[in-house]
């Protein structure tokens, strides 16, 4: 590591720079002497006035010494590039492309290097990365990483104190357009005839000293003394303090950057337009403008590129200015390279075959095929830095780079899953057969990110059985969906034996027990010793739950992916609002991609470094990461592209954990279960039970209600309604969206029906997330809520009828989705009866053709009721007492007036009750941050 230059260091370099322009100046004024036919001439007349005129004829144009002592550039050059013979100068200092050397000689002696490649001032850069060694040409071709690397070396180069200033003129260039703003009306106006847009798709807008030399029109000399003023730095900009002057003022006015301070009466531009403005000051008569301190290389370029002879007739020198910019992928085939004006650098490009200039953004871009030789030539430009792709794109495209595959879209061959339970297979729907083909194709490494709803179950479980001999399977899933995925391998796998799957539902249970094994997120990271031997196979279910890697589960996950042969991670939000949150899945699927986080933010998430550290916490180069990932990571179909193969709703059963029961209510539960069997009750005493049943069925699902909404909206599940039944459960869910202060409303049968319709214009305008807290009963007909795609039940209803009508809620016109219904079902509560009820009901209207519903056809566990004398008696009473006339109306009344806090059984739903154990607690805390993750800083 070098360390910084003092003052006087700076000053004895500056000292010897300045006496070595000058002997340069004297030794070629003294070759300008001795030839007077040749001077009489001028080196202009033998070149091209516009280097960008010639290279449309297919000749590359190429200064020779950029090393020459006029421009101020004390930096060392290659020899072998740019010969310092002087003759050569004058007569071959624009080359055909045939002379150009394609790669960069790589035996320089240590004190002749260019800087290709070198993000100078290398002094500025921030630390934190290691250092890298940048000098010379084949160190480029050796790729550092990315620019973040060559920008974090705390590197410090006694040379390039000059060009560090040039660099920093350019930073301002390649601000985030990478290219200065135009004038277009100007340009029409001005464009000299040009050819330099020739042979590319689009037209090249003509620079702006081409405008400026038709702007000013005037000849190359000047009327000495008559107005005087001078450029003053100012900031990223310069500002050209001087009195009034018509044509000065047309200057000003025809270059991009211009603004006027009313205040000051100056006129203040960016450094890209300091060249073009000096040039074209130079030609106005009576106008002498100082230059900047320290960018007299911008004046004399100015001049001699324009054709126009400088006091010493000595050749054009090139321009001061440093390019730095970055080379980007815009599609499968192609990269940009996101870059500001370099007049050497667009002759180069021009010499690409594949090249296209695009119009709107003012950029080159190419195939990826001459991405190689492009950087390889790149290299051999001492002033232009433009940042390699980074490695992982190399790799992930090299069939692209290699030329072996130009086709827009991946070749994804079709598997044989001969090996999968055809049940399952024939149950694909055709997007999802192509999700499992994409999957084998990774061979078992992806993020399924298909939009909520497109059963990434079903897919999820079929890639899996296509590795079945590597089982045991893992699967990771919220707690709340555990046994929904039971049931889904029950399912969809009926070649397993139900007794193989093993659902880990306390700390104490081991992990290894079945041949599938589900745990929930936080299980497992209490259960993370029994990972050893690692599994093979895991499925991670709402992947986006690892999306923060400072939790225990993601600690506990992430090393379990890294090692594991097939990791399939489902998540319809992969990352809700910063590109930070995807990198723990990339880590997951591919974790050679991004090893550290720092280049993956660096590249992707904006790094800015701040007083405290680095801030990640924004985006940049968004559409290349979607090509990666698209690439090698993930899958995603949203339900608009899929919709011609979705039914118009699609509705699930979901197994709510029955771990969340409390001891007490489970209790109450069994004791009204009992009651209603006992014999010799009357049939008031039965009907007693029965009530007492399900409004302790009620209570006994709240806390798995609210977790299941808290996680679909931890999912991003923006809008949806959730039903409910007794005022017990609609009181605990808005209680809870209250606390965590998530927007939404209520109607229930207290609310007036003025209110109704104000509080449902509320949700159907609300254009964040929004839950719609509504009664079964109350609020089942008459409103719309077309503006959410997914319904809730939290508790069951006896009548189907009303359940549909509640459905419709959402599924009506000016639906244009396919509608997701979720039923959540308690074990071992009412739920055993009221489901197959339901199901019963729904077959028997059916039949009648009263019903197109089919409720088995497209939810998990038809087989769910199971049929024991006792379950079959109480089934039997639910069907008997919802049958008869007037029941509803006791049922309805005595769920509207149930306080579980007034009941003799001493079980109360207090704030424990409601967050469960203390596991549950912990996790409702992660959910108190659930703005903070939901909605950008
Ligand atoms: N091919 C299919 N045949 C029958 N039912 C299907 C099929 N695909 C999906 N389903 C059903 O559609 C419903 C939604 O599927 P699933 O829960 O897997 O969606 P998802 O993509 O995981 O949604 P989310 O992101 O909301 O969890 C389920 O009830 C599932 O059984």
């Amino acid at each position: 590591m070098s360390l910084p230059l003092t003052e006087e260091q700076r000053k004895k370099i500056e000292a010897n720079r300045q006496k070595a322009l000058a002997r340069r100046a004297e030794k070629l004024l003294a070759e300008q002497h001795q030839k007077p036919a040749q001077s009489k001439q001028g080196p202009s007349q033998n070149l091209p006035r516009d280097p960008s005129k010639s290279g449309s004829h297919g000749i590359f144009f190429k200064q020779q010494n950029p090393s020459s002592s006029f421009h101020g550039d004390e930096r060392p050059q290659n020899p072998h590039s740019f010969p310092p013979n002087t003759s050569e100068q004058a007569k071959g200092m624009w080359q055909r492309p045939e002379e150009m050397p394609t790669a960069c000689p790589s035996h320089q002696p240590p004190n002749q290097v260019t800087v290709a490649g070198i993000s100078p001032p290398l002094a500025n850069s921030p630390p934190g990365v290691p250092s890298q060694q940048l000098w010379g040409c084949e160190l480029g071709q050796g790729h550092p990483q990315a620019s973040h690397e060559t920008q974090s070396t705390p590197f410090t180069n006694t040379t390039h104190k000059p060009l560090a200033k040039a660099k920093n003129f350019q930073e301002t260039a390649a601000s985030s357009s990478g290219q200065p703003p135009r004038d277009t009306e100007l340009e029409t106006r001005m464009a000299r005839p040009s050819t330099s847009g020739q042979n590319v798709s689009g037209s090249v807008t003509p620079r702006t000293e081409g405008r400026l030399q038709q702007k000013a029109g005037t000849p190359p000399h000047r009327v000495a003394g008559s107005q005087q003023g001078r450029c003053i730095r100012n900031g990223e900009r310069f500002q050209v303090k001087i009195g009034y002057n018509e044509a000065l003022i047309a200057v000003f006015k025809s270059l991009p950057s211009r603004s006027y301070d009313p205040a000051t009466k100056t006129w203040n531009f960016s450094m890209t337009d300091y060249g073009p403005l000096m040039k074209a000051a130079q030609r106005l008569p009576g106008i002498t403008l100082q230059p900047l301190e320290g960018a007299e290389g911008h004046v004399e370029s100015a001049s001699t590129s324009s054709g126009i002879i400088a006091k010493t007739g000595l050749p054009a020198a090139p321009s001061l200015a440093f390019v730095k910019g970055q080379c980007v992928l815009i599609s499968r085939a192609r990269f940009e390279a996101d870059i500001s004006y370099s007049e050497d650098l667009i002759a180069l490009f021009k010499q690409m075959d594949s090249r296209k200039y695009d119009v709107k953004t003012r950029k080159w871009s190419f195939l990826l095929e001459e991405y190689s030789k492009l950087m390889e030539r790149v290299r051999c430009l001492p002033q232009v830095q433009l940042d390699p792709l980074p490695k992982t794109l190399t790799l992930a495209f090299a069939a692209q780079l290699q030329k072996t595959s130009l086709s827009p879209v991946a070749d994804v061959p079709e598997a044989d899953l001969s090996r999968v339970d055809s049940k399952l297979v024939s149950s694909l729907l055709p997007f999802q057969r192509a999700g499992v083909n994409f999957a084998i194709a990774q061979r078992g490494r992806l993020l399924l990110a298909d939009d909520m709803g497109l059963g990434k179950t079903i897919q999820a479980i079929c890639i899996a059985a296509y590795y079945r001999k590597e089982w045991p399977l893992l699967v990771v899933v919220p707690s709340s969906v555990r046994f929904t995925w039971e049931q889904a391998f029950r399912r969809w796998l009926p070649s397993l034996n139900p007794v193989d799957i093993n659902v880990v539902v306390t700390g104490k249970d081991r992990l290894t027990d079945g041949l599938v094994n589900i745990v929930s997120f936080d299980l497992l990271s209490k259960l993370e010793k029994q990972l050893k031997p690692p599994f093979k196979v895991v499925i991670i279910d709402e992947s986006h739950f690892l999306k923060n890697i400072k939790t225990a589960r993601c600690r506990a996950a992430v090393p379990l992916l890294k090692v594991a042969k097939r990791v399939i991670l489902l998540s319809g939000t992969p990352a809700m609002s910063r590109p930070a949150e995807l990198y723990t899945q990339i880590l997951a699927v591919k974790p050679t991609f991004f090893p550290q986080f720092h280049a993956f933010g660096l590249r992707y998430c904006g790094a800015k470094r701040q007083p405290w550290g680095w801030d990640y916490s924004g985006s940049s180069n968004l559409g290349e990461l979607k090509l990666l990932l698209e690439e090698a990571v993930m899958l995603r179909r949203l339900k608009g592209d899929v919709l011609s193969q979705l039914p118009a709703k699609q509705r699930k059963m979901v197994v709510v954990a029955p771990g969340q029961i409390s001891a007490r209510t489970r209790a109450a539960l069994d004791a009204a279960a009992k009651e209603m069997t006992t014999k010799d009750r009357t049939k008031q005493q039965q009907k007693e039970a029965l009530i007492l049943f399900f409004n302790r069925t009620a209570e006994a699902k709240i806390p798995s209600v609210i977790e299941y909404i808290l996680d679909l909206l931890e999912s991003g599940r923006e809008k949806f309604l959730v039903f409910a039944h007794h005022k017990v459960v609609l009181d605990a869910i808005t209680k809870e969206l209250e606390r965590k202060r998530v927007q939404h409303i209520r109607i229930d049968g207290s609310t007036s029906s003025a209110d109704r319709e104000d509080l449902c214009q509320q949700f159907q305008l609300s254009p964040g997330p929004a839950v719609a807290v509504l009664s079964i009963t109350a609020a089942n007909m008459g409103l719309t809520f077309s503006s959410a795609d997914l319904v809730v039940f939290g508790e069951l209803f006896w009548n189907p009828g009303v359940l549909m009508q509640a459905e419709d809620r959402v599924h009506r016109i000016g639906q244009s989705s396919s509608v997701s219904i979720h039923y959540l079902v308690a074990r071992g509560t009412a739920d055993d009866y009221l489901w197959p009820l339901i199901q019963e009901k729904i077959k028997v209207l059916g039949e009648a053709g009263l019903s197109e519903t089919n409720f088995s056809e497209m939810t998990e566990a038809t087989d769910y009721f199971y049929k024991d004398s006792k379950q079959q008696k109480i089934y039997d009473l639910f069907q008997k007492s919802f049958e008869e006339d007037g029941s509803d109306m006791e049922l309805l009344e005595a769920a509207e007036s149930f306080d579980p806090g007034s009941q003799d059984t001493g079980d109360t739903l207090d704030e424990s009750t409601l967050t469960g154990s203390p596991v549950k607690k912990k996790r409702f805390e992660f959910f108190d941050n659930w703005d903070s993750f939901t909605s950008p800083l």
